[in-house]
């Protein structure tokens, strides 16, 4: 039997209690692993362990599948009408408010964001995600199609049947909130692998989930890791999709494993790099505000994030005084403190990365402006960064940080800065800032990324698709389009006298 995870939270923000199993949930029960093995989950403010949770294996995968492929051919798929989906959504939701605070707590525990940034971002906006696709599950439609007199010809979008859904620590709730919503809502069942550094808020869902009474083997979370649970769902012959978020180097392997294997629906969430172009007419307060937010919240550790931060000559100066006294002002330090802005990174692995690039850059010739060390002696947190004098093919500026470590390039004119903003394999998102709206849109129409935020940057809503451009992925998350990725269009042609 799985243990159960008890956790007292006695700190200045919360106190409360939290209690779940660490198991792997497949069909409705908590169980473990079938090499009985664990997985240590560590707090990346101490470095130290507070459990361990049940870790997966291949032959868990299959186990799993079939309960899924079981409750799809039995109580879900097309067996569970759009209003049932609905209403079970919507209980998932409302438990899910009710656990509100210990949501924002695990995620501070387990990834190290900060209480007050989970309480503002993560836990509302993974509700409001999930509510939004209960709503879409009544009303998931095809059309009649006009064709000729003596023939109906009207689509169906049926669901694609048990999809595999593998999603990163950085937004551990948000991530599972932005897949389960949508395949839920058009009726598919879930093998689902967290990240095996983050896995503490999938497992609070999993009691959730059985609490709002989702049939079992609807929704089943196999922890574990890449190399095992996660390509173990990539080739798995039964399961049909995949979606992914993570690294472009990880979607790669997912695209070839489904290649190799059953040419399964492949979605990919991947890395970014993107530009914020800052023009002379901005309102420079505002575009201050919003850049530091869009490089330094989540540490950084954003695929979004805004790294690469281009500024007109006639504001340069100005720009980078302004953007250093902001970086300098915010807090970093314990996610329990009420005044930290940030906290820990989520590992030591990513510590290590990130100290990496800094170590890159300089040894590439580009200037630390601000920041670039270790802060304390323990746990995993990095100063707030900013690299001047840096050169467009340097690794800082070709590759994604995932830390809180800008770098700010001086740009002359509108064709310079596209120029520039788009010297990127990847493309996931941009800002523009500019008071003047035919330059601002013009300059967002350029952008060869799948969102350009104008005046504002890290704005996301479970209306508005996300996704990439170029080696950002494929497919979007979010909004109408999401509801895509996970179902079938059957053409159905009703011969009504036509003879042959
Ligand atoms: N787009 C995004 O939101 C994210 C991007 N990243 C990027 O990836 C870099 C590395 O972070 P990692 O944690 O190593 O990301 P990753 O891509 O290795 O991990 C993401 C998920 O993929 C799984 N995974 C790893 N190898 C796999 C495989 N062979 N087959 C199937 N699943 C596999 C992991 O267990 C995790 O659940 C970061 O520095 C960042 O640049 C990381 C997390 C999220
Ligand atoms: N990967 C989802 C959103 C983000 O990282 O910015």
């Amino acid at each position: 039997m799985p243990e159960t995870f008890t956790y007292k939270f006695d700190t200045p923000v919360y106190k409360g209690e939290t209690s779940f199993s660490t198991g792997l949930f497949i069909n409705g029960q908590f169980v473990d692993g079938s090499n009985k093995t664990t997985i240590d989950v560590i707090n990346p403010t101490t470095g130290k362990a507070v459990t361990k949770i049940s870790e997966g294996t291949p032959a868990d995968v299959d186990i799993a599948v079939k309960a899924a492929q079981d409750a799809f051919d039995t109580v879900w798929g097309l067996n569970a009408p759009g209003a049932k989906r609905c209403a079970l959504l919507n209980k998932l939701a409302n438990l899910m408010e009710d656990h509100f605070d210990e949501f924002a707590a695990l995620e501070a525990l387990d990834n190290g964001k900060t209480f007050s940034w989970a309480q503002k971002a993560d836990v509302p906006e993974s509700i409001a995600c999930i509510k939004y696709y209960a709503g879409w599950a009544d009303k998931i439609r095809g059309s009649t199609i006009e064709t000729t007199e003596d023939k109906l010809v009207y689509t169906r979008h049926e669901p694609i049947g048990v999809v595999g859904q593998i999603i990163p620590w950085n937004f551990p709730l948000m991530m599972m909130a932005w897949k389960i919503g949508p395949a839920l809502a058009t009726g598919n069942t879930i093998i689902l692998k967290p990240s095996e550094f983050t896995p503490l808020t999938a497992l609070l869902m999993a009691k959730l989930i059985n609490e709002a009474g989702f049939p079992p083997g609807v929704v089943n979370i196999v922890n574990g890791y890449g190399n095992t649970v996660g390509q173990a769902i990539s080739e798995h012959m039964e399961i049909d999709k995949v979606a992914f978020t993570g690294s472009t180097l990880v979607g790669r392997k997912i695209m070839e494993a489904a290649a190799k294997t059953n040419l399964k629906n492949v979605t990919l969430e991947l890395g970014g790099k993107s530009p914020v172009v800052i023009f002379d007419d901005c309102d420079l307060e505002q575009a201050v505000a919003w850049s530091s937010h869009g490089i330094f919240w989540n540490h950084g550790q954003s695929c979004s994030a805004g790294s690469r931060i281009f500024v007109q000559e006639g504001v340069y100066d100005e720009f980078l005084k302004r953007f250093t006294e902001t970086a300098q002002s915010l807090k970093v330090g314990d996610p329990f403190s009420p005044d930290s802005y940030q906290g820990p990174q989520v590992s030591q692995i990513q510590y290590d990365r990130i100290m990496g690039y800094i170590e890159s850059g300089k040894a590439q010739g580009a200037t630390v402006h601000y920041g670039g060390h270790r802060i304390g002696t323990e746990g995993y947190f990095i100063s707030p960064t900013i690299f001047t004098n840096a050169e467009p093919n340097m690794k800082i500026v070709q590759e994604e940080i995932f830390g809180p470590v800008g770098v700010v390039v001086k740009f002359k004119d509108e064709v310079d800065a596209i120029q520039k903003a788009n010297d990127t394999s990847y493309g996931l998102a941009s800002a523009v800032f500019s008071q003047d709206i035919n330059r601002a849109l013009t300059i967002a129409h350029k952008l060869q990324a799948g969102t350009a935020w104008v005046n504002c940057v890290q704005q996301l809503h479970p209306n508005v698709p996300f996704g990439g451009y170029k080696q950002s992925g494929i497919g979007r998350e979010l909004g109408e389009h999401a509801l895509n990725n996970y179902c079938n269009v059957k053409a159905v042609h009703v011969n009504l006298g036509h003879r042959q």
